[in-house]
């Protein structure tokens, strides 16, 4: 089968009181506010920055499965009989989720739970899952307005609650999605300060990282790939010591093996890369654990917002009053640390003050010294503090300089970070 995704379209957050979050989204992070659909048992916004699009799903429990007299949902032909008909309260028309483009909103907490992708033929895709057992949420249905029709089906993940949408709106000439009102933006002059999704990072249990690998690669046809050179194949990216024990797998839908396309900003829009985060055990309790506990279970912990100025998204936040995670201020003393910086042609005193992390592709070492181009490759991040009022959710602002993976110094640093500002909240620390 070909490419079975085409684009990352975008991120829904089910939340109880969506309030909070859209005010957030619009005068904090700055996205603009772009389609709101409101049907009696839920209310749905839109948010845009570049190609980076959340929907905030706001429900309000026991209200949910109104059906819209004025739109249609229908069963394509093509998938009558093939497989067996969903359970009852799993089908789009009876609890009324499919219409909101999504499969379970029953969650106890605020939660990221829908990574929704663009595809090209949603009942190809359907027998491809059915054909692996997948858990359809919604089978294929379809819904349209005066704009045009689009079809989907949603499929639950086996990460925690993670469930994924899978949309084809080539017959769509609308904004965004059937039903949705298009709202003049503001924020405008913030556009592309963040320009689209870079990774999403998932906290998982200890070992569970095979079992998500694999499902992916059967259903999605992801691929995994090394975040270090010195990453063992069965083992993952293991960071240990000093109190920090993670192991991080990575995988994308994108084969980033086109060489000379890696790089062009079209190319890095569609290697969305997953992250899976577990922790080791050895190293006592940690941000990982604080996710798993306070959200009930595995989940999205964080999506890294690409921006091509870091410095600029940073400012334009921090002034819109985000709370960052700042770093240890030991971090920019670092002898190593000042040369990467330095090298890099940028202003220490600018980066500490904002708190933005850098680091360097690889490290070198006195048998293995890095060539003038392996220097010049380095990343920079800067995380906020959780979203909601659970310590589970966060967003992070990344830019590239030719690094692909996550720089070991940033996370050893967001972590003990982390970890501190998890001790400020005076949160038990055993579990
Ligand atoms: O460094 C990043 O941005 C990552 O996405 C890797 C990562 C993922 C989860 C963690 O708890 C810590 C680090
Ligand atoms: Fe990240």
């Amino acid at each position: 089968m070909s490419q079975l995704l085409s684009r990352l379209s975008h991120i829904t957050f089910n939340v109880k009181n969506g309030l909070q979050l859209v005010s957030d989204l619009v005068n904090r992070f700055r996205f603009q506010l772009f389609a709101v659909r409101i049907t009696e048992g839920a209310r749905q916004f839109a948010f845009k920055q570049g190609s980076a699009i959340f929907v905030v799903n706001e429900t309000s429990p026991g209200e949910q499965g109104v059906l819209e007299s004025n739109w249609s949902i229908q069963r394509p032909e093509s998938c009558r009989g093939i497989h067996n008909p969903p359970r009852k309260q799993e089908t789009a028309s009876s609890t009324g989720v499919g219409l909101l483009y999504d499969g379970d909103l029953s969650a106890a907490v605020d939660t990221a739970s829908n990574v929704c992708f663009e595809v090209e033929d949603v009942d190809c895709i359907f027998r491809h899952l059915c054909s692996h057992k997948c858990r359809i949420m919604v089978p294929p249905a379809r819904l349209e307005d005066d704009e045009g029709f689009v079809t989907y089906l949603v499929v639950k993940s086996v990460v925690g609650n993670v469930c994924h949408t899978l949309v084809d709106r080539s017959k769509y000439r609308g904004e965004f999605l059937p039903g949705f009102q298009k709202i003049e933006s503001q924020n405008t002059q913030f556009d592309n300060v963040i320009t689209h999704f870079d990774h999403v990072a998932y906290a998982s249990p200890r070992l569970s990282t095979p079992g998500i690998l694999e499902w992916y690669e059967k259903c999605f046809g992801f691929k995994r790939f090394q975040l270090s050179h010195d990453e063992k194949p069965g083992e993952g990216y293991v960071i240990q010591g000093a109190g920090v024990g993670l192991r991080l797998t990575a995988m994308q839908y994108w084969k980033c093996s086109e060489v000379g396309l890696s790089f062009s900003s079209e190319a890095q829009e569609k290697d969305c890369k997953f992250v899976i985060a577990e922790s080791l055990p050895e190293q006592g309790r940690n941000q990982v654990d604080t996710f798993l506990e306070q959200h009930g279970g595995a989940g999205i912990q964080h999506v890294g917002l690409y921006t091509p100025n870091i410095i600029v998204a940073a400012q334009v936040l921090q002034d819109a009053g985000v709370q960052f995670v700042t770093p240890p201020p030991d971090y920019y003393s670092e002898v190593s640390k000042k040369m990467e910086i330095s090298e890099a042609g940028l202003d220490l005193e600018l980066l500490s003050q904002l708190g933005i992390l850098l680091d360097g592709e690889q490290k070198g070492s006195e048998t293995l010294p890095l060539t003038v181009e392996a220097r010049k490759r380095y990343l920079m991040q800067i995380f906020t503090q959780p979203i909601f009022s659970e310590e589970t959710f966060f967003l992070e602002l990344i830019q590239r300089h030719g690094a692909s993976g996550f720089g070991e110094g940033n996370i050893r640093a967001l972590w003990k970070a982390i970890q501190a500002y998890m001790d400020r909240q005076e949160k038990p620390l055993t579990l």
